[in-house]
């Protein structure tokens, strides 16, 4: 065993400097290597911590919102990778360590420390690099980890490279024990370059519900999108099939206040689609977009005022387009990552392979007419 791990440091040297001479020829190349690496560690940890998870350790934001203790270590084991790989690059994260910092939040900042260490200091694995501040004996001290969460804060913006962090995104399907996704997206002048979208609870094959759970789903900008498994085996390229009218279904999110389920009705029924919605929480649905287990996404605001968060749709959004879909808001703008946190300039989502998203944007906006027909009559 003793002669284990320099074998192992020897054969990551080896992988990352054929890895580095590689990333000469394929743009991103380091950056998906150590996204991939930073999501499959983030999955690893809310996998286990959901079978722990204890009433206490999960907190209520302002907005209404649970946040887990899943969702702080994961964010703070994202960040300590970006981090050591790129220190200069800001990260738009969703979570913060305000109510850590305080001394109510002690027990909650104990647990996330030694959840967050455990992952980071997991064993190397394949594509992983020692110098992600991973692997054994890499632990860091409770000040570092909430620095880690903190540096979430950039307020995004137009120009220069930004990474999104959702440490868990659909977070009350986590809690549920149903579907919900580890994020995080590289964006450079406001354009989404590379998306990694991590579902453990997801099966590998669609075809087969019972199947072995566990999906990444991976896009860079003009260069394909794929499915792996956790573990990185079985890398398959992702193409959005073509759907006949007829056989057009909506993937929509579980919690009505996310999305209007009843406007996607009143869209079902312009378009005159039979089949019922499958309701998934979190971006697992554009991961089952891009792999053909519905035909669109469409995603209407239910209160008015609500802006989406960038780091609900940038891995989405990349995702989609490079499976040959298209993905707009209800006036079928495309979405715009360049106005900070928010995407303040956008309407709904709607995505789609091209013919379908072209079929239900119309309707979408017949909808939406008639909706206001019938405000302006009362
Ligand atoms: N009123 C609202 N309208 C739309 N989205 C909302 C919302 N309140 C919360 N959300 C967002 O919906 C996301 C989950 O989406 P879905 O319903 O597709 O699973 C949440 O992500 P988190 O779970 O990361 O907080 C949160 O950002
Ligand atoms: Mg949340
Ligand atoms: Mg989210
Ligand atoms: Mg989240």
């Amino acid at each position: 065993m003793r002669h284990v791990r320099p074998v192992f440091c020897l054969l990551h040297r080896f992988y990352f400097q054929s890895s580095k001479a590689r990333a000469m020829s394929l743009p991103y190349e380091t950056e998906k290597q150590l996204a991939v690496a930073a999501v499959r560690r983030a999955c690893g940890l809310t996998s286990s911590v959901f079978n722990k998870l204890v009433k206490n350790e999960t907190l209520t934001k302002n907005d209404k919102s649970p946040v887990t203790v899943g969702d702080y270590a994961a964010q703070a084991v994202i960040s300590t990778m970006l981090y050591h790989a790129f220190p200069a690059d800001p990260i738009v994260g969703e979570e913060d360590a305000a109510e850590l910092r305080e001394e109510s939040g002690a027990g909650l900042r104990d647990r996330i420390v030694a959840l967050a260490n455990e992952a980071l200091t997991g064993e190397l694995g394949f594509g992983d690099n020692v110098e992600w501040g991973i692997g054994p004996g890499q632990e860091k001290t409770t000040a570092q980890l909430l620095d880690a969460i903190d540096r979430g804060n950039h307020p995004g913006g137009r120009s220069g490279r930004m990474w999104t962090i959702d440490p868990i995104d659909g977070t009350k399907g986590f809690l549920r024990g149903e579907q919900y996704a580890v994020c995080l997206s590289l964006i450079v002048d406001a354009q989404v370059q590379l998306g990694v979208i991590g579902c453990p609870n997801l099966p590998v094959d669609p075809s087969k519900p019972d199947s072995a759970r566990g999906v990444i789903f991976v896009a860079v900008k003009g260069h394909g999108a794929e499915q792996m498994t956790l573990s990185g085996a079985n890398p398959a390229p992702l193409r959005i099939p073509i759907f006949p009218p007829a056989e057009i279904n909506f993937l929509e999110s579980v919690e009505a206040a996310h999305s209007s389920h009843y406007f996607n009705a009143r869209v079902s029924s312009i378009l005159g689609i039979t089949h019922p919605p499958v309701r998934m929480d979190s971006q697992a649905k554009y991961g089952c977009l891009a792999r053909g287990e519905g035909a669109a996404y469409l995603r209407m605001p239910t209160v008015v005022g609500y802006k989406e968060k960038i780091w609900d749709h940038a891995p989405g959004v990349v995702l989609i387009e490079e499976a040959g879909g298209v993905v707009t808001d209800s006036r079928g703008l495309p979405l715009d990552f360049g106005l900070g946190r928010t995407l303040g300039g956008n309407f709904g989502v709607v995505a789609a392979g091209m013919d379908v998203h072209a079929l239900v944007l119309e309707a979408v906006q017949k909808a939406q007419a008639l909706e206001t027909g019938a405000k302006a009559k009362v």
